[in-house]
C-alpha cells in the first residue's frame, strides 16, 4: 500500500513540534494537520512517540580499503544497522586511487551499493591529487553523478594525505563548480615524526595512538585549512571534530564570515582518551583518528553543538572486527587499522546523552542528526524535514524505551560495540524510507536493493520540491 497516514504522533522538525498526522502517498508527504481523514490509507499509529524526519549520516566507509584491510560492514549490514538506527540516507566516501579515473572508482562505488543499500544513499569523492587529469574529470563527477563534496585529508602521510597546495587547488575548484571541500584536518608531516619517535622507544601500546595525536595538531590544521578557504573564497565542512583547538579555530573562522563548518561524532562526545588503555590489546577497539581525548573536551564539544560553532554530527563509520582487523596493530600500534562503528547508535545517543541530559534541545537535536547535514550536502528540503512535498523519510521514535547498547544486540556485522554497556533511553521503532517501512515494530522489513542513489544538489542550491496535490495543505 503506497498511501499511509502516520496518525497521532508528536512531530518535531529543526523548527517546530506539532501534534498530530502525516498523510503519506506514494512516497512523499502530502499532508499534514489533525485529525487528517486517511480514507483508503494504512494507518500507522504514533501515539506517545515522536515522529522525526529520517536521520542524515554524513560521514560513512562501508566496504572501504583502508589500514591494509577492508572496512567489515558494507552498504547491506551498514544500511540496515543505519535504518535500525534511525538514519534513512547516508552519504558514503568514495575512494579514489592515485593515477586512475575517478570514474573507475565512483563505478566501483555504485557496484558495492546499487544491489544492497536499504536506505537512500549519496557518495563523497576523497581526493588525494589535484593532476590535470583530476581537473578536467572533476567538474563531471559534480554535474553527471551529483557529487558535490570532496574530501581531502591532511594526515596520513604517504598514504592519503594531500598537502596543501592540493587542498587549495580543490577549494578553488569547489568555489568555481559549487562544491563543498570536506578535511580531515590533523597535520599529518608532525604526527609522522611524533609516531616515527614512539616507536624508536618501544612504545607500541594503543594508548600511543593518542599520544602521538595531540590536539594542538589538529587545531593547527583546522585553522590552516580555514585560512586556505578564506583566501580562496571557497567553502569547508571539517569532519570528526575531537577537540577545543579545533572548535575555537572554526569559531574564530566564521566570526570573520567564512563559510566554515565543524561535524563531530558520537564517539568524541560520550567516550574519552581513557578506552585506549584498556588491557588486553582492547584499546585497539578505540583508535580513530583524530583520537579520543581527555573528558574535558567533550563539554567543548556539546557547547559548541548548542551554540551552532559546530553543526553536524556523523557517525564516521569505519568498522573492522577486534579479531583479526584490529589486531593487525599489535606490537605497533601505527598499525592498528583507524575507525570504529557508529553508524546505528549516532541517533539515539544524540537524542538519549543530548537530549535527555539538557545539552540539546529536541530542535537542535533534529537539526544536527539530520536537517543541516541536508542543507550543506545538497539534499534539503527533499532530505532532511518533515514538509508537504518532502520524501518521507520518517522515524516514529519512542523515547520511553530503556536499553543497552550491545554487540549481542546490534545489527552490524562487526564484532564489538564501541558503547558497548552504555544506557540509552529512547529507540526508533519504525522507520520509513520514501514512504515504505524499512523497519517496522523494531523489525527489519526492508528489502537489499531498495536504497535509491542521490544525484545531489551544488553547494548552496535547493532541491525543487514536487507539485502539491490540490487538497494538499498544512495545518500546525
Ligand atoms: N576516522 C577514522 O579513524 N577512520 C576513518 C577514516 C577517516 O575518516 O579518517
Ligand atoms: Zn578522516
Ligand atoms: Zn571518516
Amino acid at each position: 500500500m503506497t498511501r499511509k497516514c502516520i496518525k497521532n504522533g508528536t512531530i518535531v522538525t529543526a523548527s517546530d513540534t506539532f501534534f498530530g498526522d502525516i498523510l503519506v502517498d506514494d512516497g512523499i508527504i502530502v499532508m499534514i494537520g489533525v485529525d487528517l481523514d486517511a480514507e483508503g490509507a494504512e494507518i500507522v499509529d504514533a501515539s506517545g512517540c515522536y515522529v522525526f524526519p529520517g536521520g542524515i549520516d554524513p560521514h560513512t566507509h562501508l566496504d572501504m580499503p583502508f589500514g591494509g584491510t577492508v572496512t567489515i560492514d558494507d552498504f547491506e549490514s551498514g544500511t540496515i544497522a543505519a535504518a535500525y538506527g534511525g538514519t534513512t540516507t547516508i552519504v558514503d566516501f568514495c575512494l579514489t586511487t592515485k593515477g586512475k579515473p575517478l570514474a573507475s572508482a565512483v563505478n566501483a562505488w555504485h557496484a558495492k551499493s546499487k544491489e544492497k543499500a536499504v536506505i537512500d544513499y549519496g557518495f563523497h569523492l576523497m581526493v588525494s591529487e589535484v593532476t590535470d587529469d583530476v581537473l578536467y574529470e572533476l567538474p563531471k563527477m559534480i554535474e553527471e553523478e551529483g557529487i558535490t563534496s570532496l574530501k581531502v585529508f591532511m594526515a596520513y602521510k604517504n598514504v592519503l594525505q594531500a598537502d596543501d597546495g592540493t587542498l587549495y587547488r580543490t577549494l578553488l575548484l569547489a568555489k568555481e563548480h559549487g562544491a563543498l571541500v570536506m578535511v580531515h584536518a590533523e597535520n599529518g608531516d608532525v604526527i609522522d615524526y611524533l609516531v616515527k619517535q614512539a616507536l624508536s622507544l618501544g612504545q607500541t601500546d594503543p594508548i600511543y595512538h593518542a599520544l602521538t595525536r595531540p590536539p594542538e595538531l589538529e587545531g593547527e590544521a583546522t585553522g590552516r585549512a580555514a585560512g586556505l578557504t578564506g583566501l580562496a573564497d571557497s567553502q569547508l565542512y571539517v569532519v570528526h571534530v575531537t577537540c577545543a583547538q579545533a572548535v575555537n579555530a572554526i569559531a574564530e573562522a566564521r566570526m570573520k564570515g567564512l563559510r566554515v563548518f565543524g561535524e563531530t561524532c558520537p564517539q568524541y562526545l560520550t567516550l574519552d582518551r581513557t578506552y585506549l588503555e584498556r588491557l588486553d590489546f582492547e584499546g585497539a577497539k578505540y583508535v580513530w583518528s583524530p583520537p579520543l581525548r581527555e573528558p574535558e573536551h567533550q563539554q567543548a564539544l556539546w557547547d559548541a553543538l548548542w551554540n551552532g560553532q559546530l553543526q553536524t554530527v556523523g557517525s564516521d563509520q569505519c568498522s573492522f572486527n577486534f579479531k583479526g582487523q584490529k589486531e593487525l596493530g599489535r606490537g605497533d600500534f601505527s598499525k592498528i587499522p583507524n575507525g570504529g562503528p557508529t553508524i546505528e547508535d549516532r541517533f539515539s545517543l544524540l537524542y538519549s546523552e543530548g537530549v535527555r541530559k539538557g545539552r540539546l534541545t529536541l530542535h537542535k537535536f533534529v537539526d544536527v542528526v539530520s536537517t543541516t547535514s541536508a542543507k550543506l550536502f545538497g539534499l534539503f528540503p527533499q532530505k532532511g524535514t518533515i514538509a508537504i512535498g518532502s520524501d518521507a523519510d520518517i522515524v516514529i521514535f519512542d523515547p520511553m524505551i530503556e536499553r543497552t547498547l550491545s554487540a549481542a544486540t546490534h545489527h552490524m556485522k562487526v564484532d564489538y560495540n564501541a558503547f558497548e554497556g552504555m544506557q540509552v533511553v529512547g529507540e526508533p521503532v519504525s522507520v520509513l524510507v520514501r514512504g515504505e517501512f524499512v523497519i517496522r515494530n523494531k523489525t527489519f522489513v526492508g528489502k537489499p536493493g531498495s536504497g535509491q542513489y542521490l544525484h545531489r544538489k551544488r553547494f548552496g542550491e535547493q532541491h525543487k520540491l514536487p507539485a502539491v496535490p490540490s487538497n494538499g495543505y498544512a495545518i500546525t
